[in-house]
């Protein structure tokens, strides 16, 4: 099945002041201030956020790290978007390099997850029940679910 979103189309982002929140060249920022390792115009396409900006770290799961890519934002501001966009690219790549690799075992494992309102959404799963967060004998948070591609 292929997937039919074009995600070649841009990436909506805020527009920041790059002179005050640039790291590359521009004024360190005043405590209480966000720092911006990138910033990406309004007309960028989603490909180009992914290869610059999240791709690293996504692949950074074949050596072994435990990675994170997460979007914040206002209401409508295209995470969602966004983030649909990345994880095709990132599960393309990664499945590209597993099946170069046929002398070796992979075991992926993925999970989607969405915070709202302080409630968890599994976004795998059919059933919009909010997640259940638990916290384990070593008072470590857990979820009660993760679903296994
Ligand atoms: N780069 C883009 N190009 C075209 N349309 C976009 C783009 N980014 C977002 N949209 C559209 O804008 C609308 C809102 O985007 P999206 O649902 O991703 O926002 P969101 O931040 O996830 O919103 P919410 O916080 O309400 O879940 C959607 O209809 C989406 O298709």
């Amino acid at each position: 099945m292929t997937t039919t979103t074009n995600y070649e189309r841009t990436t909506r982002t805020m527009h920041f002041d790059q002179t005050s929140h640039n790291t590359e060249g521009g004024a360190e920022p005043k405590e209480n201030e966000n720092k911006w390792y990138r910033v990406f115009r309004n007309d960028s396409p989603t490909k180009q956020v992914y290869e610059e900006a999240a791709k690293e770290v996504a692949l950074s799961v074949l050596s072994g790290i435990n990675s994170s890519i997460f979007a914040y934002g206002q209401t409508s501001s295209g995470k969602t978007y966004t983030m649909s966009g990345i994880t095709d690219f990132a599960i393309a790549d990664i499945f590209n390099y597993i099946e170069k690799r046929t002398e070796r075992e992979f075991v992926l494992k993925f999970s989607a997850l969405e915070i709202y309102n302080e409630s968890v959404r599994d976004l795998l799963s059919v059933d919009g029940t909010p997640l259940r967060l638990l916290d384990d004998p070593k008072g470590q948070l857990s979820r009660d679910s993760q679903r296994k591609l």
